[in-house]
Formats: structure tokens, C-alpha cells, sequence
């Protein structure tokens, strides 16, 4: 399938407080460390990827824009401030590090859906809204900064709701029926789960792997 018209922002500035001593997107799930699978994907559906860090020295392998927060604000915010910011494209898919199970098909879905008056297409999941599994409009800028400089952290707290198309969590499910699209990594045990989720399928020959994501 073609790539998109669209950047794929991974955001990978965290703190990692909750999985003290280790770097989230470093750890393996499945083949490969969560950095590597979100990448993988983007670069196969995105024209555009970018990464937005802290600490630019540890992605230097990376074949992506690697690019750091503007604002110093230290959240997830700021990241989302900076890779809106950087995107070559007016459009960008924006998730974390530590969500290993992005799905093509999601993506593809929100990209879709965009239309005239609408500045974020994002998830519902039976949870509520993913604001890190979402389409935003680089028009968002303005009210992003605005919030950062009123230090009104939360992604949620800077939409505008005649602005945004949430996508319901009936639609997600017949594209991802178990929403792992927005399972994220917080702790060890997350980590753990996200492991016990990735199903290996043994094909005959003993040899040969094919992970279900
Ligand atoms: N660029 C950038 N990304 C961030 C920043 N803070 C958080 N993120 C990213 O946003 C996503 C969600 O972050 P959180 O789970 O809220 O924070 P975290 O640092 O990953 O983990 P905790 O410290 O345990 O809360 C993760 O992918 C982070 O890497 C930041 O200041 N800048």
C-alpha cells in the first residue's frame, strides 16, 4: 500500500518514573524493542517520521528526523508541541514509545476520516479518549501553546470540541478487535503483558515465527 500524505510522530521524551532505571523504548516485545516495532510500521506507512526526544545521544541509529522538545515543560505535551511543529505535513499521527502495538489499519482509518472543520480524529476506546494513539492538525499549534504557557499539562485539556471527530470504540474493534492499537507501557508488569500479548505461531517447521501484533 502507498504511504500517506502524513508525519508519524513518536514521542519518546519521557521520564520513565514508573519503570525507574531503563528506558522504555529500548525494551523488547517480541524481535524487537517497542522503538524499533513503532518505527518499522511508521517508515512502511508514513512519508514523514519523526522522533521527539530529551536526549537526542541515545537514538543516534535511528533513520528518522530525531528532533527535541522546544518547550521545556517536560511532558507529553511538549512533545506533541514539537513534532506538530517540525511535521512536513499538515497532518500527523502521534503516539508514544511505549505502545507497541500500533496498527496499520487504525492509522489508515483515522487518515480517512479527516475533513473540513476537524483538527484531531482520535480514538474512543471503552476507556475514553486516546490522545496518544491520535490525527492532529498542525493548526493545533496556537492553542497547544497557549496551554503550555498556562502549564495546563493534559493533551485533552487544549481541544476545542467542535474541532475534534472521535471515532467510536464499536468502529475500532472491527479494525483491531481486541484495541491493542492503544495499550501502553507504563511498568515493569505492563511490560510483562505486553510480552504474554504477542502470540507466536509455531508454523510446522519448528523454525519459523510469525508474530500476531
Ligand atoms: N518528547 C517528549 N516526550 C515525552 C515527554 N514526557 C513524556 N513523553 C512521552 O510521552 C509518552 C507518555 O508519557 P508518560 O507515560 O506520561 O510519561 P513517561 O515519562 O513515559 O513515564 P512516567 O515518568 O512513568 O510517567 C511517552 O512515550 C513519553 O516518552 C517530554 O517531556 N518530551
Amino acid at each position: 500500500m502507498e504511504k500517506i500524505d502524513c508525519t508519524g510522530v513518536i514521542l519518546a521524551g519521557g521520564c520513565n518514573r514508573r519503570f525507574p532505571g531503563r528506558n522504555k523504548a529500548f525494551q523488547r516485545v517480541g524481535a524487537n524493542t517497542m522503538l524499533a516495532r513503532i518505527h518499522s510500521l511508521f517508515s512502511r506507512v508514513f512519508k514523514e517520521v519523526i522522533l521527539v526526544v530529551n536526549d537526542p545521544a541515545l537514538f543516534l541509529d535511528i533513520d528518522a528526523l530525531v528532533v527535541t522538545d522546544i518547550d521545556p515543560s517536560q511532558c507529553a505535551l511538549a512533545g506533541l508541541h514539537a513534532g506538530l511543529f517540525h511535521a512536513g505535513f499538515d497532518w500527523s499521527y502521534v503516539t508514544a514509545c511505549d505502545v507497541p502495538f500500533v496498527n496499520e489499519k487504525v492509522i489508515r482509518y483515522l487518515f480517512a476520516q479527516r475533513c473540513s472543520g476537524k483538527q484531531i480524529i482520535i480514538p474512543r476506546s471503552w476507556e475514553g479518549l486516546e490522545p496518544l494513539s491520535a490525527l492532529y492538525h498542525k493548526s493545533c499549534l496556537p492553542r497547544i501553546e497557549t496551554n503550555l504557557e498556562k502549564k495546563v499539562f493534559m493533551i485533552k485539556k487544549f481541544y476545542k470540541p467542535e474541532r475534534v471527530k472521535q471515532i467510536s470504540p464499536q468502529t475500532l474493534e472491527s479494525l483491531d478487535p481486541e484495541l491493542r492499537f492503544k495499550f501502553n507501557v507504563n511498568t515493569p508488569a505492563d511490560l510483562e503483558t505486553a510480552r504474554g500479548m504477542v502470540q507466536v505461531l509455531n508454523t510446522g517447521h519448528g523454525r519459523e515465527q510469525r508474530e500476531y501484533v
